[in-house]
């Protein structure tokens, strides 16, 4: 049985959605799911847009049937080979025999070292290269590192839809709901796209940049991603996001405590801080245990808050392992511009201020606070002005 959705005349959805897997890319939990989408255009000639993972491979190939009915396949444009999009390239072939593949050279790369048999069908575009399929013409536009090196979006210059890979992509199973606007997304998926943006394509704001610098030349009124929502109405506040979080502009001004604690007493100074922070105004603040959160939250909030406080315990001379995981993670994704503070604890030779100093001193435009608060295994009622001039640097270097 066929599960699709017309997205405009002649364009139709036929992706699905996988609930079962529990971690992306065998990193990153996803409890609310992923969709993973896939476009099939029907024109003088019919087009399918990227295919889909292979956990739902046999929906997608009942939604191709049933969308194209008796016609044949032409093309099928692969505008990114990851294989939870390029997975079941092999099983269309192997239905629809004669359909040529649209692709970068370095996508034709990929299919041939992923064991891929295309045989001669493929036809190699580039920048700026262009296609009619009927009434439609496409130019295709490339996107190196908007998260892969062979990835390029495509746009329809006859209805402004841009297919955007996985620009744009959120985490989260769709529900029937295909347009943001028949969901509310700023309160039910924002969370999940950042998580999704800051870990999946954090690392690649500079290409990102340039990617939305040539989509500011189209008319684009309509875009679909591979995963989650396609955007028709307010695109705008999308672009924002992806444009901040590119940046590595944060979004809001406020304060994330990330805390590494084992008894306790590291929990216990990170708690006064809040409490301070809370009581002097700044009550934008959110706390996090790096133990029990996994770090691709971890990152999507730290891109969210100007102001991160790292609290860590000293573990063996060294960087208690969660935060020190979680420092990795912000470095290799490039995170930049934040004002952080730092709250170190020992009981005979506290290391981890200075470590944790040394590690954000390699990233770019951190702005790390003089005020540092040193604990010897607890705080105590000494410890109140030390705590108290903390939040205040904190929220002076707010203004
Ligand atoms: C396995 C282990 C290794 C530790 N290594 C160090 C160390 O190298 N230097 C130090 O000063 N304290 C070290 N500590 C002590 C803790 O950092 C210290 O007791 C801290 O106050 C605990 O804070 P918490 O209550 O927030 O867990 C170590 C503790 C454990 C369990």
């Amino acid at each position: 049985m066929y599960c699709v959705r017309e997205i405009t005349e002649d364009l139709y959805w036929v992706g699905g959605n996988d609930r079962r897997l529990e971690l992306f890319e065998n990193i990153h939990p996803i409890p609310k799911g992923v969709s993973y989408n896939s476009y099939l255009l029907l024109d003088k000639k019919t087009v399918l847009f990227d295919t889909v993972d292979w956990s739902i491979c046999r929906q997608f190939l009942d939604n191709i049937k049933g969308v194209l009915g008796d016609r044949p396949l032409d093309y099928m444009v692969i505008n990114h080979m990851e294989p939870d999009h390029a997975a079941c390239i092999e099983e269309v072939i192997l239905r629809y025999p004669d359909v040529k593949i649209i692709c970068t050279d370095k996508a034709f790369m990929f299919m041939n070292q992923f064991g891929f048999h295309v045989g001669d069908r493929v036809i190699e575009v580039k920048e700026g290269d262009t296609m009619s399929f009927g009434k439609h013409e496409v130019v295709f536009v490339s996107a190196p590192m908007v998260h892969w090196p062979e990835v390029m979006v495509t746009y329809d210059t006859t209805n402004g839809v841009l297919f955007s890979a996985d620009a744009f992509g959120t985490f989260g199973a769709l529900d029937g709901k295909l347009f943001n606007d028949e969901m509310d997304f700023d309160r039910d998926w924002l969370d999940e796209a950042r998580r999704y943006y800051t870990n999946i394509v954090g690392k690649y704001g500079p290409h990102v940049q340039s990617l939305l610098k040539k989509a500011s030349d189209l008319d684009i009124k309509m875009i679909c991603p591979l995963h989650g929502p396609v955007w028709r109405t307010d695109l705008e506040y999308f672009i924002d996001k992806y444009d901040k979080w590119s940046r590595y502009e944060p979004e809001e001004k406020g304060v994330m405590i990330v805390y590494a604690s084992m008894y306790g007493n590291t929990e216990a100074a990170s708690e006064d801080l809040a409490r301070r922070l809370v009581e002097k105004g700044m009550t934008n603040v959110v706390m996090y245990d790096v133990s029990n959160t996994h770090v691709s939250y971890l990152i999507s909030e730290t891109f969210k808050y100007s102001h991160i406080v790292l609290a860590g315990v000293t573990y063996n001379l060294n960087i208690y392992p969660p935060m020190l995981n979680y420092l990795m993670d912000m470095k290799s994704l490039n995170l930049q511009k934040r004002t952080v503070a730092i709250i170190e604890n020992g009981s005979w030779a506290p290391q981890s201020g200075k470590l944790m100093r040394e590690l954000l001193d390699e990233m770019k435009e951190m702005t790390i606070l003089d005020e540092e608060m040193s604990i010897s295994s607890a705080i105590t009622e000494e410890d109140a002005d030390s705590m108290d001039d903390l939040a205040d640097s904190i929220i002076d270097s707010m203004k």
